[in-house]
């Protein structure tokens, strides 16, 4: 039997559930039983793992579900976990669920993680024994690595005389291999127009709000200098794309400079990229800006060319308006046409971002004349104290585009339902995750609703000291 090893869909929830419950059914008789069958993965849970691309899915010949990895990344700052794998019983003993533990370790060493934990019962043939013979050792469960794990255990009620906690170590990406890197989504949470510039452009202020979801980048050096785009956007021709031109401007930048030796011995300086798109095109969600500033941070690392961040912001800038705030990686208050930041500490939210599925063109809607461009200037305080929370695109962006009209005045049932950038996405904020998910389980079929945390640091940061550490850590072990 062939099996095909992919990212899993929000539409195969149902059939992984079913997998797990099928799955425990073979604890039956053991002392843990009775905690295992209790507990059951919360559906919202998953849904939310699948969409930042943390599940992977085993089919079979006719494409039906047989069995699952799920990686949790919460756990630590260069540590991913194994939440879950199961396999249907009828299916193993095949090399389905070996197959998904090394495709979820590949990815989680690409991803610049240094190891893989996961908690197990010492004395099942298909649990300890098995991670041992796929490079995973029992570990000491009293270090304060494992006080979080074992914590959740206690919640679940597992029996921890029987579990033992094992980690594998990763090592860092070698040359010609794939890193990946999240490029994530933002919400603009206000947006004022206080005046236009010589150049057309337009004086804003603005809230970044970076969100822990979005695109997935992926790079992998090539030898020849060329750059290269795999897969691409359909729509998109690669000349136009702006993780591509994010890639060529770094590299002119780079042979321009004084000071920076792009061709230093070693380092290839051309890259392959391939971009995962999770985040909606002419979403006002900055998708194409965050592909890009993931490209100019990730090169900077991986061609060794030590750019400062200013430097890169303002590589960025040239890319668009969006830019520079994702190659800062940090939320912040913006002015100037966006490039201007003062970082800021928000309060811990939760938003549903409801994607109307209209592209609403940037362009167009700054070129319209009923556009208000001469708003009076907000300031930090009337933001952080809940008055200024107006998007001044909202009104043009209701008249010319029903559907998002339409997705505000649903959105808006739950609450202060706002427009991000110049749309057509809205969201909503939320002061739970449960109250989140519970609104966007009712979103309307015509629509796509997504639950996403509001972050002060981008996860590309995170993603650069993972890089930096497990390279570091590689150097220092005479790996490679
Ligand atoms: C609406 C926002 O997403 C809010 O964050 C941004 O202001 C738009 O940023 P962006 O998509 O990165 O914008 P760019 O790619 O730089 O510009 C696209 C076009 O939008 C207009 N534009 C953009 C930003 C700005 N402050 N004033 C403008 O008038 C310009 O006509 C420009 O040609
Ligand atoms: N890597 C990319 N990802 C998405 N769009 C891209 C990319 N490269 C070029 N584009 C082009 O840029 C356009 C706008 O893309 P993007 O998804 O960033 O819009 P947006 O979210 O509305 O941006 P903003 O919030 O900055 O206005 C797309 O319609 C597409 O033609």
């Amino acid at each position: 039997m062939s099996f095909l090893i992919e990212r899993a869909d929000p539409s195969q929830i149902d059939a992984l559930c079913a997998i797990e419950r099928k799955a425990v059914q073979l604890f039956r008789g053991h002392p843990a039983w009775a905690s295992y069958s209790a507990i059951s993965i919360p559906p919202e849970l998953l849904q939310q793992a699948i969409g930042r691309g943390l599940v992977w899915v085993a089919l079979n010949e006719a494409a039906v579900p047989v069995g699952f990895v799920w990686l949790d990344t919460d756990a630590g700052d260069s540590v991913a976990g194994i939440a879950e794998i199961d396999v249907l019983p009828d299916h193993g003993q095949r090399g389905i669920g070996a197959a998904l533990l090394e495709h979820a370790c590949a990815w989680a060493g690409a991803a610049g993680y240094r190891r893989v934990d996961l908690g197990t019962l010492a004395d099942v043939r298909w649990n300890a024994p098995f991670y041992a013979k796929h490079g995973f050792a029992v570990v000491d469960k009293d270090g304060p690595a494992f006080a979080y794990a074992r914590e959740r255990d206690r919640e679940n009620g597992f029996p921890d005389h029987l579990r033992v906690f094992m980690s594998r170590p990763l090592s860092a990406p070698g040359r010609g291999e794939w890193t990946v890197w999240p490029a994530p989504a933002k919400l603009n949470l206000f947006l004022r127009i206080t005046g236009r510039r010589p150049d057309g452009y337009h004086e804003l202020q603005t809230v970044f709000r970076l969100l822990d979801w979005g695109d997935e980048v992926r790079l992998r050096l090539r030898d020849d200098g060329e750059v290269r785009r795999l897969g691409g956007i359909p729509g998109v021709p690669p000349p136009t794309d702006l993780a591509v031109r994010a890639a060529q401007l770094l590299q002119r930048h780079a042979r321009a400079a004084t000071g920076v030796n792009i061709e230093r011995a070693g380092v290839p300086p051309g890259v392959d990229i391939e971009v995962t798109k999770r985040i909606p095109m002419g979403g006002g969600l900055g998708g194409g800006s965050s592909d890009a500033a993931t490209v100019l941070v990730a090169l900077n690392q991986l061609w060794r060319l030590d750019l400062t961040e200013d430097v890169l912001a303002e590589l960025g800038r040239q890319l668009g308006a969006d830019v520079p705030v994702f190659v800062r990686g940090r939320s912040a208050w913006a002015e100037g046409i966006g490039e201007q930041l003062t970082p800021l500490s928000l309060p811990s939210r939760h938003y549903v971002v409801l994607d109307p599925h209209e592209p609403v063109p940037t362009v167009a809607l700054f070129q319209a004349p009923e556009l208000t461009r001469n708003a009076p200037r907000a300031t930090i305080s009337s933001f952080v104290s809940g008055e200024t929370t107006e998007n001044a695109f909202a009104p043009v962006v209701r008249a010319r585009h029903p559907r998002v009209a339409a997705a505000l005045d649903w959105l808006g049932g739950f609450g202060q339902a706002r427009l991000s950038g110049s749309g057509g996405c809205v969201f909503l904020e939320a002061k739970s995750f449960d109250r989140a998910t519970a609104i966007a389980a009712r979103c309307p079929v015509a629509f796509t609703a997504q639950v996403a945390m509001g972050v002060d640091v981008s996860p590309l940061r995170d993603a650069l000291a993972r890089h930096r550490g497990a390279e570091r850590a590689t150097r220092t072990t005479g790996g490679r």
